[in-house]
C-alpha cells in the first residue's frame, strides 16, 4: 500500500520533529524553510543547530525553500508560528492540491483578526480539508523517539482516522477527533496558562500554589471551551488537559521558561531569550475573545495585564489571591 504524500511547513523544532516522524516509511519528505539560508544550513547540517541540536534530520528530510517544492502532497504539515499562519497559507493557496488535508500544527490564536487558525486557513485556502494536531509533546522528546501520545481533529471523522494511519508511528501515537476547535482552543490556552505557571514559579511561590494555578486555569480553559461550543471530552483530554499539565509543569516549555524569568524580574523585552513563546501573542485575544463571550478568566486576565505592562507580577498575584471566595467551577 502506498502511503499518503507529506509535505512540511515550517522548519523549526517542531517542524524537523514531525518531519522526522513523517519520514518513517517514506522516501521524501520536503521541510520548507521560508529563508533560503535556512534551508541551506539544514540541507549542509542535517540537523536545526539552533533549535533541536544534536538531534538529526531523518534521511528521508529534503529541506527546501521553493513553494513549488509540496505541490501534489497530499498532506501538508503547516508548522509556522501562529502569527505567521495567514501569510504562509495565502503563499501556499496556487500549490496546493484541491482536497489536500491542511494539518494546523501552530498552538496560537490570530492577534490582529482575533482568529482560530482554522478560521485563517478556511478563509485562505478554500481548496483545503483542515485539520489540527495538538497535544503534550516537546519537539525534542519525539525527536528522541519518546512515547508521544497527541490528538488529530478534522470535521470529517474518516479524514481524522486517515491522518492518524498516515502519521502514527510505533512511539508517536494519534488519537482521532471531530472537535476541531477543541483541540485548537486547547493548544492555544495552555501557552498562557503556562506563562502564569512560570511566573508562580520563578516567584517560588510553592508547589502548593503551582498546583492550584493548573486546576484553576484548567477551570478556565473548560469555561471558555463550553461558551464557544467545544466538547468537555476534548477539554479533559490529550490537547486539552494533557498539554495544560505539561507545559505548566516543565521548564521545557518555552512559555513556562518565558515566565519564570518573568517572575524572577526579567522585563517582558528579556524573559523570551529569543525564543518563539506563543502565549505571549495569545494572552491578549485569548482574554478579548473570553470577555466577548462573557467568561470570567481570571489567571489569563493576569498574564495579558503582567505583558501589556498594567500590572506588576507581584499586584496580579495580589489580585488573584485577593478574589472574592466563591463556589468551585
Ligand atoms: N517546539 C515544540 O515542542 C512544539 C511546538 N509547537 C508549535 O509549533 C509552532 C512552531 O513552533 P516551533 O517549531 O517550536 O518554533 P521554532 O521557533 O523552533 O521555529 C519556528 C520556525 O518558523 C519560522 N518562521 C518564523 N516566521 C515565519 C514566517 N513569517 N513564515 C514562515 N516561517 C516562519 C522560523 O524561521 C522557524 O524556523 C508553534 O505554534 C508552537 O506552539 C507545537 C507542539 C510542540
Ligand atoms: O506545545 C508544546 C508542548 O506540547 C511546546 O511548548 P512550548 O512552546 O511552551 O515550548
Amino acid at each position: 500500500m502506498t502511503r499518503d504524500s507529506i509535505a512540511v511547513l515550517g522548519a523549526g523544532a517542531w517542524g524537523v520533529a514531525l518531519a522526522n516522524v513523517a519520514a518513517q516509511g517514506r522516501e521524501r519528505v520536503p521541510l520548507w524553510a521560508h529563508e533560503p539560508a535556512h534551508a541551506a544550513a539544514l540541507a549542509r547540517d542535517r540537523e536545526n543547530k539552533a533549535h533541536l541540536p544534536g538531534l538529526p534530520l531523518a534521511q528521508a528530510v529534503a529541506p527546501v525553500s521553493d513553494l513549488a517544492s509540496i505541490d501534489g502532497a497530499e498532506i501538508v504539515l503547516a508548522v509556522v508560528p501562529a502569527q505567521a499562519m495567514r501569510e504562509v497559507a495565502r503563499a501556499v493557496r496556487p500549490h496546493l492540491a484541491e482536497g489536500a488535508a491542511f494539518v494546523i500544527c501552530a498552538k496560537g490564536i490570530e492577534r490582529d483578526r482575533r482568529r482560530f487558525m482554522s478560521e485563517v486557513v478556511a478563509e485562505e485556502l478554500p481548496q483545503a480539508r483542515p485539520a489540527v494536531l495538538s497535544g503534550p509533546s516537546f519537539a525534542a522528546d519525539v525527536c528522541r523517539g519518546l512515547p508521544t501520545a497527541v490528538t488529530l481533529a478534522a470535521a470529517d471523522e474518516p479524514l481524522a482516522q486517515r491522518l492518524c494511519e498516515a502519521l502514527s508511528t510505533r512511539t508517536f501515537r494519534l488519537y482521532r477527533s471531530t472537535d476541531l476547535l477543541g483541540v485548537e482552543l486547547g493548544g492555544a490556552a495552555k501557552n498562557v496558562f503556562a506563562i502564569a505557571a512560570g511566573m508562580a514559579s520563578g516567584r517560588r511561590l510553592g508547589a502548593s500554589a503551582q498546583a492550584a494555578l493548573i486546576a484553576r486555569s484548567f477551570a478556565e480553559l473548560t469555561r471558555l471551551g463550553r461558551g464557544l461550543g467545544a466538547r468537555s471530552e476534548t477539554m479533559m483530554g490529550l490537547s486539552g488537559l494533557g498539554d495544560l499539565v505539561l507545559t505548566c509543569g516543565s521548564a521545557q516549555s518555552r512559555n513556562f521558561a518565558f515566565g519564570e524569568a518573568l517572575g524572577r524580574g526579567a522585563s517582558a523585552k528579556d524573559a523570551s531569550g529569543g525564543k518563539l513563546t506563543e502565549g505571549a501573542f495569545t494572552a491578549h485575544v485569548l482574554v478579548q475573545m473570553a470577555r466577548a463571550a462573557g467568561i470570567e478568566m481570571p489567571i489569563a486576565e493576569a498574564v495579558d495585564a503582567i505583558l501589556s505592562a498594567r500590572l506588576s507580577v507581584d499586584a496580579a498575584i495580589e489580585a488573584l489571591l485577593m478574589r472574592p471566595l466563591k463556589a468551585e467551577g
